[in-house]
Order: structure tokens, then C-alpha cells, then sequence
């Protein structure tokens, strides 16, 4: 089993140019020399002649390839930043080409299902936890990577790119996945802490998009911030006791790609799960709101999968139930808002 390539020095990869990836690709090239995959020849055309791609600027020493074993050739640390929809079918393209020497780190802050070969969320309806894979479980389970590790915290996008000071978490069961991560993008800007829970610091990245729609709602009917403080920190605990239940840990929940994260999206107009929620709020359909969005809002297809195991797993999580509701079974949103303020919380914190 090769463990290593030690041929001449290799450029770190990065698999996905879109908002994220581009932004992270970018920061990397402030140190190393970076290859970039897209799938589209004309994209990549596009990156290694004008130096940028649907608008974005690319650092000029980054190189582009459309071959995934190109790719997987020429680097040994590889970023995955593409949607988790599309995550497993870009992962099945590049396991021919990656070995355990290959160091993997994902930015996809979304959910797989592993089902049968006939089997959907619609046909299944609930879900037990082996049905449900985090990104990393699904490196682990289609490719022979093994030094596998996620990049999560509050790091939208556009403030990174516009060089604005920020933090991130790299997650991983193996701390030289963790040391690599903060050699290859730690900076003056730009600070990178470790945990060993990757499953949790994955969930949490998960979980906090599901309050940020929420957040975007009640910011669209303009109930101010009291309310947000109230939804903040329920959020926080509903994000805990899904994050248990499906394995992670609380400690990850409250770091910064759980609190950090959730924060950061539910007070940003520049979140895509926020301004999904908004938009709800001020009258539009999911599928109108949907259809007009070029960036992925990672959160709607959580909502549909947490819903799922939330039936399995018999726990209670209000907001997730009720923005279900308000996404999939045409409840209005005031409705839902008038429902949580008569839930019976009546423990403030009850997970410490
Ligand atoms: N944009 C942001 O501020 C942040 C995004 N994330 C996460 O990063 C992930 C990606 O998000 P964005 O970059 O914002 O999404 P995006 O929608 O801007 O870009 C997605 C990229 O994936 C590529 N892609 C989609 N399907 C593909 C396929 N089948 N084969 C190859 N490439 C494919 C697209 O061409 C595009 O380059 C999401 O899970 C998101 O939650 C995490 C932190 C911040
Ligand atoms: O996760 C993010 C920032 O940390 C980006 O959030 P959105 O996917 O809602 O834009």
C-alpha cells in the first residue's frame, strides 16, 4: 500500500471554483502553488487564460485542470469545496485516482443519505444514523483516502476574499491532517484551530444552517433582536442535541464552527441559507426562491433530512420540525413562530 509519494514537491489541490472554493483556493495561493479542478472545459479555459471565473478573481499563479486524475497526480493535499449534492458523484470521479497517501480536507457544510439503490428520502421517510453521511464518511467509505479532514467555521465567502480577518476550524482524527491544514492556510488574517471531533465540527457546520434560515425569517418580518437572541440560543441547543444524536460532541457545538459559525450566518445578508429564509418571509415560494439562486443553500436539504431522523430518533427539535413544516407542508411562518413561542421550553441550558 503506497502510503507516501515523495517525488518533487506537489501543489495542494483544490476540487470545486465555486464561492468557497475559490475563495479558499485564493488563500492558499498566498503560499503555495495551487491547482485548481473544475469540470468544465470552457471554465477552465477560462482560469488559466483570463485568470478568473463567473466574476471571481483567480490568482494568476493558480493552474486549472478538468482531470480529476490530473489532479490527483500532481498534489498530495486535496480540498474538496463543492456542494454535498454533488459530492458523491465528484468523489466517485476521483477515486480511481486517489491512494492513502493523498491528504483529503472538505469545506461542505451538508449531509449524504446512503440508501439502497431504489431507495429515496421520499420513499424512505425516516432515517436511522447509518443512513445519513457526513462528507468524511463518505471519503472513507468510496475511496481508499484514510488522512481525511473538514474546514468549518464562520468563513463567509466574500469576507474572505475582501481579505477581512477570520477564523476556521480543520477537524480531523489525525492531527498531522490538522497540522498540514494550519501550515498550508494559517496567516496573518486568516487563524486555524484544530479539533479532534471531526463528525462534530462537520455537524455543526450542518446544523447551523438550518437556524440560519430561521434567522433570515424572522429578520424578513422584522421582529428585531430580541427574537434573534431567543432563536440563537435555542438554536444552539437544538443544534447540541442533534449533533449527540447523530455522534458528535457537545465541546464542538460550542467552538467556533458551532456558536462562531452560527452567529456569523445568522446575521449575515451575504449567507444564502439567511437569505432563503428571508426571502420565505417576505412572500416568495422555496421553488420561486430556489430557482433563482445560482449558489447552494445547504440548508434546505438538511431541514428534509434531520426531519426524517428526528421521527426515527424520537427526540424533539422544534425549530428543524416546524421549518419543515413552513418549507414542505405550506405552513405559514407566522404559524410556526406563534407554535415555538408556546413549546414548553422551560430549561435554559440543559446539555452541560
Ligand atoms: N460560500 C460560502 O461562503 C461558504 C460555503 N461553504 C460550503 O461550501 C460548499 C460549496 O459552497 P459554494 O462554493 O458556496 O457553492 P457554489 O454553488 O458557489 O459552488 C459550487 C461549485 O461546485 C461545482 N460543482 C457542482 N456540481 C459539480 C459536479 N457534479 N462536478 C464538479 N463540480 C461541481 C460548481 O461548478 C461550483 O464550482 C457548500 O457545502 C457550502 O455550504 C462553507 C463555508 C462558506
Ligand atoms: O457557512 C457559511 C459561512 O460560514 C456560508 O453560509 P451560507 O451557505 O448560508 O452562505
Amino acid at each position: 500500500m503506497a502510503l507516501r509519494n515523495s517525488s518533487k514537491p506537489k501543489r495542494i489541490g483544490v476540487v470545486g471554483v465555486g464561492s468557497f472554493g475559490t475563495a479558499i483556493a485564493n488563500m492558499l495561493a498566498e503560499k503555495n502553488e495551487v491547482m485548481v479542478y473544475a469540470r468544465k472545459e470552457e471554465v477552465v479555459e477560462e482560469i488559466n487564460t483570463a485568470h478568473r471565473t463567473s466574476g471571481r478573481e483567480i490568482h494568476p499563479a493558480i493552474r486549472a485542470t478538468f482531470s480529476p486524475e490530473a489532479l490527483c497526480k500532481s498534489c498530495n493535499v486535496l480540498f474538496f469545496m463543492i456542494p454535498s449534492s454533488a459530492f458523491l458523484e465528484v468523489v466517485r470521479n476521483f477515486g480511481p485516482f486517489l491512494y492513502p497517501y493523498h491528504l483529503i480536507i472538505h469545506g461542505t457544510k451538508g449531509l449524504a443519505l446512503n440508501l439502497g439503490p431504489n431507495d429515496s428520502l421520499e420513499t424512505v421517510q425516516k432515517l436511522k444514523r447509518n443512513q445519513i453521511l457526513t462528507m468524511s464518511e463518505v471519503l472513507l467509505q468510496e475511496t481508499v483516502a484514510v488522512r481525511v479532514g473538514c474546514l468549518a467555521g464562520p468563513n463567509i465567502s466574500k469576507e474572505l476574499s475582501l481579505g477581512h480577518p477570520a477564523a476556521t476550524v480543520i477537524a480531523s482524527r489525525y492531527n498531522e491532517v490538522i497540522l498540514e491544514g494550519q501550515r498550508l492556510l494559517r496567516s496573518e488574517k486568516f487563524q486555524v484551530y484544530g479539533n479532534s471531533d471531526i463528525i462534530g465540527v462537520e455537524l455543526s457546520g450542518v446544523l447551523k444552517n438550518i437556524i440560519a434560515i430561521a434567522a433570515g425569517a424572522l429578520a424578513g418580518l422584522g421582529l428585531g433582536e430580541n427574537a434573534k437572541g431567543l432563536l440563537i440560543s435555542r438554536g444552539l441547543v437544538e443544534m447540541v442535541h442533534l449533533s449527540k444524536a447523530l455522534g458528535g460532541s457537545v465541546q464542538a457545538v460550542v467552538g467556533l464552527a458551532g456558536i462562531g459559525d452560527l452567529v456569523t450566518t445568522c446575521n449575515s445578508v451575504d449567507s444564502r441559507n439567511f437569505t432563503v429564509g428571508f426571502r420565505l418571509a417576505k412572500g416568495e415560494s422555496l421553488d420561486q426562491i430556489l430557482g433563482s439562486m445560482d449558489e447552494v443553500a445547504e440548508g434546505v436539504n438538511t431541514i428534509r433530512v434531520m426531519d426524517a431522523f428526528i421521527k426515527t430518533a424520537g427526540i424533539r427539535a422544534p425549530i428543524t420540525e416546524n421549518l419543515h413544516r413552513v418549507l414542505f407542508e405550506d405552513l405559514a411562518i407566522e404559524d410556526a413562530l406563534q407554535f415555538l413561542m408556546k413549546y414548553p421550553f422551560s430549561v435554559d441550558v440543559d446539555f452541560v
